[in-house]
């Protein structure tokens, strides 16, 4: 029987409307500030889409666009000013940046409280802890998809394929916070179809358009894929969804999948950070 698709749109859709609810509740309107570095066209159409869905939830879009020769020193200003800014709840610093530019250290400057993409030290240290804090979005929201679709974390056997500081290492972290006896793979591993074969949940963030086989899953498991590849033939993820689909008991597709999660959680994030700020000044 082929696999039961998991249906992020609508998940998204759900968590959304719950958003601007919580929005709605709260004295101030959150502010987003997305901050895109350049004209890379993947990145604008993400931070288009952040955006439009901030809107629609009721925040504020408090967008920057700055070129892409801008210099360290001055991405460093804007990064401080909009920690300054109190209309401002949330900042995300669109990734990847120009080459010339030092993505850590400018992420560094974040206020953790506005860190809604949730790559600080501070927000890192956080998860690590267990302490509450913003957490990265595309995680967050995988591990929120996973549990509308009703599938169990506890004691399950979990691996995640990458290890990035965006997607692989805070999303092994959620699911070991859950539970989950996680395996991490990465480039170095030494047979990836093994190692993934063990997985009751199977967590595809590598980067390599359609990866992820039929032979990489054992039947019935659950498999979420990161992956985003824009092809000849349309979008594609890092998991092969047709072969897949035959073994798998449960699959995102993709488009449809944990993109649109990922965007929702930033809101959720938002709404989180507006919230902290809340706090703050209730204690001034
Ligand atoms: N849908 C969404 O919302 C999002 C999607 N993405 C997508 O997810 C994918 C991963 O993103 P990101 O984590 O940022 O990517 P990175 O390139 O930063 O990390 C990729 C990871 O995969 C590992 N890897 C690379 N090749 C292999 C291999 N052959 N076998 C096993 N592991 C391998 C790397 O290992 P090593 O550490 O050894 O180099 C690395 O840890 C991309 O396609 C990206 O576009 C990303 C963010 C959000
Ligand atoms: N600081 C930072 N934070 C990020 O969270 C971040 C980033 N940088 N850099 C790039 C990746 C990628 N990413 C996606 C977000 C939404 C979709 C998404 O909405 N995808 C739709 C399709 C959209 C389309 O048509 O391209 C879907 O899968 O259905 C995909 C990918 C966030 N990222």
């Amino acid at each position: 029987m082929p696999a039961t698709i998991i249906d992020g749109k609508a998940a998204a859709a759900e968590l959304r409307q719950r958003i601007s609810h919580d929005v709605a509740q709260l004295p101030e309107p959150p502010g987003l500030a997305t901050v895109l570095v350049g004209d890379d066209p993947a990145s604008a159409v993400y931070v288009a889409s952040k955006r439009r869905q901030c809107v629609q939830a009721g925040m504020r879009d408090l967008h920057r666009h700055l070129p892409a020769d801008i210099g360290a020193a001055e991405l460093a200003a804007v990064v401080d000013d909009l920690n300054a800014d109190p209309a401002v709840t949330g900042i995300l610093l669109q990734l990847p940046l120009p080459r010339h530019l030092d993505a850590a250290n400018l992420i560094a400057r974040i206020d953790p409280d506005k860190d809604v993409d949730g790559l600080t030290i501070a927000s890192v240290g956080r998860l690590a802890l267990g302490a509450p804090g913003l957490r990265p979005c595309t995680p967050a929201g995988v591990i929120a998809l996973l549990d509308r679709a009703g599938v169990r974390l506890e004691g399950a056997e979990a691996v995640v394929v990458g290890r990035s500081h965006l997607v692989g290492k805070p999303m092994a972290q959620l699911l070991l916070e859950r539970n989950a006896t996680v395996t991490v793979c990465h480039s170095r591993t030494r047979d990836l179809a093994t190692a993934c074969r063990r997985a009751d949940v199977l967590i595809a963030a590598a980067g390599l358009p359609r990866m992820i086989g039929p032979d990489h899953v054992k039947p019935g498991a659950t498999v979420i894929d990161v992956g985003i590849h824009r092809t000849d033939a349309g979008l594609c993820g890092d998991v092969d969804t047709a072969t897949v689909a035959e073994v798998a008991g449960a699959i995102t597709p993709v488009p449809g999948g944990v993109g649109p999660m990922t965007i929702a959680m930033l809101l959720s994030n938002t709404v989180t950070a507006a919230r902290f700020a809340d706090r703050k000044n209730a204690a001034v």
